[in-house]
């Protein structure tokens, strides 16, 4: 079991901002869930978006969550980002330029967007696994927008944050908000679905709902270079996730994942969109049971975590915050 990580850009919180409003909460934290996708139809890709793809997706939050907390700094302080987690991936190189951290960024644009100073210190405790095809970091940003919006009391409608959310990645809009919802555009067009609609019943119906398994890997894929393969080699033939044959050649044990699921009894297995990680829906203790029977035995896998579908971001404003001496 690996040890915790934690980075920091050395500016931690001495204590809250003193000119801070009483009437907004002193912190903001967030658990924002991971994104996977039901499907995943890819077009051709557009030079008017930077070369990203058309897309046409079924987006679905689950339960496996990263924490981010926005709290308040003294003004001029500048921006502070701690990071912690067992399983930080390429964030954990000395390299990684924090500036650049999705939740750096999106605090960056949420700040221009309100015309506020970005004096706040952020924390992220990290669980959602890194380069997974499970929107980690655009999970963060999510977080980042919603906490912010409630820490500096802005309470924007949804559509305004999916609009900051929009110009920093594809599918930071769907992360704003999760459950289910269509994609479409290169991924920024949100259509929700909606609690107890046709589209809804439909896909718990199928079997897109309840308990899942997700095996993770300490490999990252490059997103950038999955699209480029599928350019290259297109789709498999069935497959939902037009992604997967890409994701599979790039990283096989993600292909034995899947055979080792769907042989288990799994009413779903799939690459989750850029992978490598694996989504398994399990609809019965006994199949979840013989899915991680499955996984420890083939070996398909390096970590599993267990989590439920759909998933919705939770807020949790603190009215005080202390601070360690
Ligand atoms: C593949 C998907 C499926 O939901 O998710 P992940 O598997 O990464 O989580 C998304 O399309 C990833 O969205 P996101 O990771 O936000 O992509 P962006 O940061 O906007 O773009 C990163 C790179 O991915 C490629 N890209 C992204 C989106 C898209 N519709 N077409 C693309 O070709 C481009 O090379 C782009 O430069
Ligand atoms: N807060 C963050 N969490 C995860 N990855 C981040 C974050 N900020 C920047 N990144 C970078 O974004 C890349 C993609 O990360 P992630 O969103 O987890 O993967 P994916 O796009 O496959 O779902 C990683 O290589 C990582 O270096």
């Amino acid at each position: 079991m690996s040890a915790a990580t934690t980075l920091s850009t050395g500016s931690p919180v001495t204590a809250p901002a003193p000119d801070h409003r009483p009437d907004t909460p002193a912190m903001v934290s967030v658990d924002c869930p991971a994104k996977t996708n039901l499907t995943l139809e890819v077009g051709a890709s557009r030079a008017e978006w930077g070369g990203r793809h058309e897309l046409d997706t079924i987006y679905c939050a689950i339960s496996l969550t990263d924490t981010v907390s926005a709290t308040v700094k003294p003004t001029g302080t500048g921006f502070s980002l701690d990071l912690a987690g067992k399983h930080l991936g390429d964030l954990a190189s000395s390299s990684a330029d924090m500036r650049r951290n999705h939740a750096a960024m999106a605090l960056f644009a949420m700040a221009e967007a309100a015309g506020r100073e970005p004096d706040i210190a952020l924390t992220i405790d990290k669980r959602i696994p890194v380069g997974a095809g499970l929107a980690g970091g655009s999970a963060d940003a999510a977080a980042t927008i919603l906490a912010l919006d409630k820490l500096w009391g802005l309470n924007w409608p949804i559509e305004r944050l999916r609009e900051v959310a929009a110009t920093l990645g594809a599918d930071m809009p769907f992360c704003v908000a999760g459950g289910y919802a269509r994609g479409t555009g290169y991924g920024e067009v949100i259509e929700p679905i909606d609690e107890g609609s046709e589209t809804e019943r439909a896909l718990r119906a199928d079997g897109y709902a309840g308990a899942v398994l997700v095996g993770a890997y300490r490999t990252q894929l490059s997103t950038p270079d999955v699209y480029r393969l599928f350019d290259a080699i297109g789709a498999g033939s069935g497959d939902r996730n037009h992604l997967q044959k890409a994701a599979i050649r790039l990283h096989p044990r993600s292909g034995q994942a899947v055979d080792a699921a769907l042989e288990a009894g799994a009413r779903h297995a799939f690459v989750s969109g850029s992978g490598p990680s694996v989504v398994a829906f399990t609809p019965t203790p006994a199949v979840r049971r013989q899915v991680l029977a499955a996984w420890e035995r083939s070996g398909a896998v390096d970590r599993i975590i267990a989590a439920e579908a759909p998933a919705r971001p939770h807020i949790h404003p603190h009215l005080s915050v202390t601070v360690a001496r």
